[in-house]
Parts: structure tokens; sequence; C-alpha cells
């Protein structure tokens, strides 16, 4: 054993240790360090010393922070019952929906604040869109409202209509012509709409407020399938979910006595990317323990260095929960020394690493720079070169197995990564949705399912359902779900056949196939469960062909339309969802699956994280997408600077807050290679080229005269 394996050993060993002891820690690592091993092995040893030695009936928590973890772990694991590993959403759920009583309590509250905002709203006199409501006195503010309420069902029914008709529709109406103030306050249509939607959601909070009263709604659920509150209908989704946990522990103390009693052992990977909400939680039940002498522990597992999303606790976990021990390893056991040297430098914090190997030093850097306009026919040259080149080296030392010449490229945009995957046309559509740029990330290409706009989730599931059908890969359990018990194997091969025999191009034809069929088949009602099981639709929405259709049309429609969005390019923009090619969004929902087809794959920056590969190429730019104008260019403007300069310059909160952002995305970028690195910057580098060699030694013009380099 080197003495770096004893190092190694003897960390982990600190870990059990403080297992042992019950003292929280915070495991706190560079990337490739081995945390993810590492907490795989705690794990390991809580379960044999802890929980199998002592046949406790209690469990071991692990909370990752994607769907994908979760499997990862699982499987590195092994079959362990006594290990529960999931995001943080449905072991929370899992804890706290037995407190029904409480969670009653918890809703209620929310209710009432949501209507208190909606009132707040609709009473600020400084809002442009419902300011003409405020304006109102009580005796027309009560006679708008009833007016709204008896015209519930025309607001329905002309939503969708454009200004001048949906204005028609309400004028014709005898009441608003009756009343001079009624005919003022529909001149501006979409502020009508506002109040009146208003008005609307804030009934049916107070109807349910009553029913909650009354003792009609006793239970309130969490729903994992859609992205927003459903509070009246007593559903709540993902964030939520967060607020009342919290919510719950603190409020009520018994609560963190079952939980430590349940989940003595509670480890949280990759930490720096979690909830506030979530650690707070933690911290509480962590105190409790502490207060009333119960044995607990929580572990974290992560690198203030990797937080890259906004809603992370990054570097402020050590404010927020105190009390925990620090272990730290400086060991790499990725990367080749090259690599560790780059990543080093791009941290540039007291973690330094180096390689646990000292033969780990045969890694490669090399920086290009091309300021083309034809940036995404450039960046297909320089990989063509650098398979090229890893095909030669390979080749010579006899290695040609795939994934020794395999390149794993990361580029900054959606839109760029979308193209390269054979999915830009996707995501030129979604870009014209109503989903806000900063979001397109999450709601249109996040890995975790439950991040994913719900239009858009629902698309999602109807192209997974076409690819099984047409692949006959999946059971009928997996088409029709529990109820595939109680249907007859007639009635569920004849609508698979009907569903797989016919031609799909686009999204569109995929639909009406559906519709068709839940018009005409023999096994409509069959179908109608597949739908519910694998689109997540009520069963009331699958009744009819029409109610299907509509559903679906309207969901669309909002997704991708404003109130005020004229007639026919709302019908466009619509249509242009469903003239989707069926191959494109399969290649669409492979990449959120994480299927890898080609030889070279395309991932974003963030979506790598964790992630390991020989052989990396970056795709950098001044710019980060038109939201982050010269990100990387500041960013490297910054690095260039003495250390004083530097140090005024991020005194400024906002500069320090995107400089450390950008040097986070970089250090996962660079982190992820283990033995290759090359990067290409498309942008003229000129002003920023001292900041790039800082960091990276050298910066060569792509392509290089004469000799190739070599990897
Ligand atoms: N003790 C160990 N023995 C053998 N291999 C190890 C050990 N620890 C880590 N590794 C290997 O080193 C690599 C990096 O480890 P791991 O993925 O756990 O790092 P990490 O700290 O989670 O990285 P990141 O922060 O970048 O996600 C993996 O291939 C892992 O299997």
């Amino acid at each position: 054993m080197t003495p770096n394996e004893i190092v190694e050993l003897d960390i982990q060993k600190s870990i059990n240790k403080h297992i042992d002891d019950f003292n929280s820690f915070r495991f706190n690592a560079g990337a490739g360090a081995g945390k993810t091993y590492a907490l795989i092995e705690t794990l390991k040893y809580v379960t044999i010393n802890k929980i199998a030695a002592t046949k406790s009936p209690q469990k071991v928590a692990c909370i990752t922070y994607t769907n994908v973890a979760v499997n990862e772990i699982k499987t590195r694991l092994g079959n362990s019952d006594a290990v529960q590993v999931s995001t943080i959403h449905e072991r929370l759920w899992d804890i706290i929906q037995r407190a029904q009583p409480q969670l009653l309590i918890c809703h209620r509250e929310k209710i009432v604040a949501v209507i208190k905002q909606h009132s707040q709203k609709l009473d600020d006199a400084d809002n442009k869109k419902t300011k003409f409501f405020a304006g109102l006195n009580d005796e027309q503010k009560q006679i708008f409202i009833e007016f709204a309420m008896q015209t519930k069902d025309l607001f329905y029914q002309s939503k969708k209509l454009s200004a001048k008709f949906f204005k028609e529709a309400y004028t014709n109406r005898i009441a608003i012509q009756k009343s001079d103030f009624l005919a003022n306050c529909i001149k501006n249509i979409d502020n009508f709409k506002q109040v009146v939607v208003l008005l609307y959601k804030k009934k049916r909070l107070e109807d349910c407020l009553e029913r909650i009263d009354a003792g009609i709604e006793r239970r309130v659920n969490y729903d994992s399938k859609v992205n927003s509150d459903r509070l009246h209908y007593m559903k709540f989704s993902h964030d939520t979910l967060l607020e009342y946990g919290l919510k719950l522990v603190v409020t009520y103390p018994t609560l963190c006595r079952i939980i430590i009693d349940s989940y003595p052992y509670f480890f949280i990977d990759e930490y720096q990317d979690t909830h506030s909400n979530v650690v707070k939680f933690v911290k509480t039940i962590h105190d409790y323990a502490i207060e009333n002498n119960k044995n607990w522990v929580v572990g974290y597992f992560g690198d203030t260095a990797q937080s890259i999303y906004d809603d992370g606790v990054g570097r402020n976990i050590a404010s927020l929960h105190d009390r925990l021990v620090d272990v730290d390893k400086i060991l790499n056991r990725r990367s080749h020394k090259q690599i560790i040297d780059v990543a080093n430098k791009i941290r540039a914090d007291e973690i330094v690493q180096e390689p646990i190997f000292e033969e780990r030093n045969n890694g490669s850097v090399h920086f290009f720079y091309n300021s083309s306009e034809d940036k995404l026919t450039t960046a297909q040259q320089f990989l063509t070169e650098y398979k090229n080149d890893l095909i030669k080296d390979n080749g010579e030392s006899g290695e040609t197995d795939g994934e020794k010449t395999k390149i794993h490229c990361l580029v900054l945009t959606n839109k760029l990564m979308a193209n390269f995957n054979r999915f830009g046309n996707v995501y030129e559509v979604y870009q014209k949705s109503t989903i806000y740029f900063d979001n397109l990330n999450t709601q249109v290409l996040s890995q975790q399912l439950e991040k994913l706009h719900s239009t858009v989730l629902s698309i999602y599931h109807l192209v997974k359902l076409y690819q099984d059908i047409k692949q006959s890969v999946v059971s009928y359990y997996g088409i029709f779900g529990a109820s595939s018990k109680n249907i007859a194997f007639s009635k569920a091969s004849l609508v698979i056949r009907e569903l797989k025999n016919n031609e799909v191009v686009s999204l569109k034809d995929w639909v009406d196939l559906i519709i068709d069929r839940l018009e005409n088949s023999d096994a409509k009602d069959v179908l109608g469960k597949a739908l519910t099981n694998r689109v997540n639709y009520e069963p009331d929405k699958v009744i009819s062909a029409d109610v299907f259709q509509s559903t679906l049309l309207d969901n669309i429609n909002t997704l991708m339309n404003e109130d005020s969005e004229n007639e026919i390019t709302a019908k466009e923009k619509v249509d242009s969802v469903l003239a989707l090619p069926i191959i494109s969004l399969i290649n669409w929902s492979n990449f959120i699956d994480g299927i890898e087809t080609d030889e070279i794959s395309y991932h974003t920056y963030h979506g790598t994280k964790g992630e390991e590969y020989k052989n990396v190429a970056i795709i950098l730019e001044h710019s980060f997408g038109r939201m982050n104008k010269d990100k990387f260019k500041n960013y490297f403007k910054i690095v260039q600077q003495s250390a004083e300069e530097r140090e005024r310059l991020l005194t400024v909160p906002d500069t320090k807050e995107k400089h450390i952002n950008t040097q986070n995305l970089l250090y996962v970028a660079c982190s992820r290679a283990i033995k290759n690195l090359r990067v290409l910057y498309l942008d003229d580098i000129s002003e920023v080229e001292n900041g790039i060699n800082a960091i990276f030694g050298e910066s060569k013009l792509w392509p290089i005269d004469g000799n190739q380099s070599s990897v």
C-alpha cells in the first residue's frame, strides 16, 4: 500500500469513527476525490456494523440530487433493504405524509397566505394590470366580483379568443352594456383577464378553506407528477414540500423524534446544490438530537467549489448548519496530474489536490481559440481532429476500443448542445414558449423529471409511450400499470397493435392516432388507462377523444401563448409543437434519460455533474447565452488582474457572485477529464489571453499549421 493509500484509508476510518461516535460531519473534498465512493463505503459500513449487526429495524437515509444519481448509488451499493436511497422529495414525503393532521394545518396556513397575496395584488393601485380593479369603490368591486362569478363559463370558453372576439363575447352580454363601469373594466382585455383569473383563484382557495374548516377535506397530498401547486385540490408540489417539511419539524418536535428513531443515519450527497430549506430541516433534527441526548448522525458529502445552481446552499452551508465536524481530503482519484493542476488553478482555494498515484502523470491539456463566424462547423472540425488524434495515439499503442477514443464534448448553451444532439428544432420551439429563458434549462432539459414544465412532461411521456410501443420492449404492466390486472389480454393487445402499426412521423400524427383510437377503437377504455398510467392524465381527461384532445391542446396553448397572443400567431405556435418530428422528440427524450448513442457525446457543463470521462472537449465562449453576456470574458479579465486588484474587484457582491459561479462552472467542466482535455474558445481572446494563460499555460490559434499537437 502506498503512503497516499494509507492516508486515504485513514480518512475513511475517521468517517467511520464519527459515525461510531454520532458526530455529524461534512466531508468536503475537490472533484474526483472519491466523495461518491466514500459515501458508498460509508453506507456499507453503517449497514454491516450498525444495522445488520444489531438486527435493527431502523433505516439509513441517503439523499441524492437526481434520479440518475439515485440509480447510480443503488447499482454501486447492491441490493440493500437497510439503505433507502432517494431524492430529498421522495424521502421527505415518505416521512411527513403520516403526519396528516399537522400537514392539514400547514396546508391551511399556506392557503390563507396565498389568499392574502391575491387580495394584496387585487388591492394594489400601483400594479399596472390590476389597478383598474383597485380603483373601484366597494360597491363596484362587489358588482364586478358577482359579474365575474356569473360569467365563469363564458370566460373559459372565450379565454383563448383574440382580444377583439373576446371583447365581443362579453359585450354582447346585456349586463355589461347596462353598466358603464363594467364596460370600462373590459377596455383592456389583458388586465381584465388578469383580475378575473385572480378572483377565480381566490374563490377556489376560499371554497377549499371552507371545506377544510367543515371537516370535508382531511387529507393533503404531495403531487410529484406536476410542477406547480394545486392547493385547492389539496395537492402541492416540490418547493412547497420542502417548505412544509421544514415547518413541520420546526413546529412539531415529535416529528424530529420520529425521524431520529426511524433514520438514525442520514447522508446527503452533493450538499452544495441542496436547497437551503433541506439544510434547515436537517439542522432542526440535529439540534433536537443534541438537546435531547439522542444518537443521530448526518453526513454531508460535497464540494462548495462545485455549486452551480442558484437554489443550492453552496458556501452558505457553514452558516446554515454549524456544529459539524469537517473531514477534508486533498487526494484525487480520478485524473492525471496535468488535469488536476489546471483544476487547482481554477478553484484557487485551500484545496490543492494531488494525484493519488505518482504515475498518473501522462495527461494532456490544450487550449485553442478560433473566432470564425460559423461556430458549429468550427467546433465539429475541431472535434473531428481531436478524434483522429486519439485514434492515432491509441492505435499506435495498440488500444483501439471505443471508450479510449470516445470524446465527451461539453458546450455552454443548451442551443448548441441540442443542435449537436439532433433535437435543435425541439429546443427552438420551446424557446418560443412562455417558459422564461432562465428556466428552459430546468423546465425543458432537466434529467429530473419533476423539474420539467408540466406540459413538457406530458409531451415527454407521450413520446416515451410511443417509443415503448414501437420497440415492443415493455410489458403490459409497463404500459397499463396496476390496472393491467383487470384488463383483458385481447383488448390490451388490440390497442397496442393499433398504435404500433400506423406510421407516425410527427407528434401530430401520434396525437391524432391516439385521438382516433380513443374515438373508434373497440378498446378505447383500455387506451384511456394507458394514458392515465403513462401520461399521468386524470381518468376524467381521457374519458373521450374530445376531452383528451381539448385538454392536451389547451395545455400546449397555455405553454406556448401568453393570454394576449394574437389568435393566428397563437395557433401557429401550437402547430409548431405538433409539427415536431417524432424522431427529434425521441432524441430529446433520450437526452433527458441520459441515453447516449453517438461516438461523441454532447452535454452542457451543468449536465455533467458527478460524471467522469477519459477524453473531454470543452467549447467555451465569451458569453453563456444571451442572458449571461461576457460571462467567461469577465471571469478571465478578473483572473488576469494582480491579487490586490482582484480582491478589490471582488468586494462588489454581484461581481463576486458571478465570478464564483463562473469559476465553479469551469471547475466542474475541466475536472470531468480523466486524461485528456482540449478546450476550444470560439471568440477573440486578445483581451483575456493573460487570464487564460494563467490557468491553462498557453493558448494557440486553431487550426494549427504544420504538425498537429499530440494528445
Ligand atoms: N478508495 C477508492 N478506491 C478505488 N477507486 C476509488 C476510490 N475512491 C474513488 N475511486 C474512484 O475514483 C473516481 C472518482 O471518485 P468519485 O466519483 O467518487 O469522486 P467525487 O469526489 O464524487 O467526484 P466529483 O466531485 O467530481 O463528482 C471514480 O472512478 C471512483 O470509482
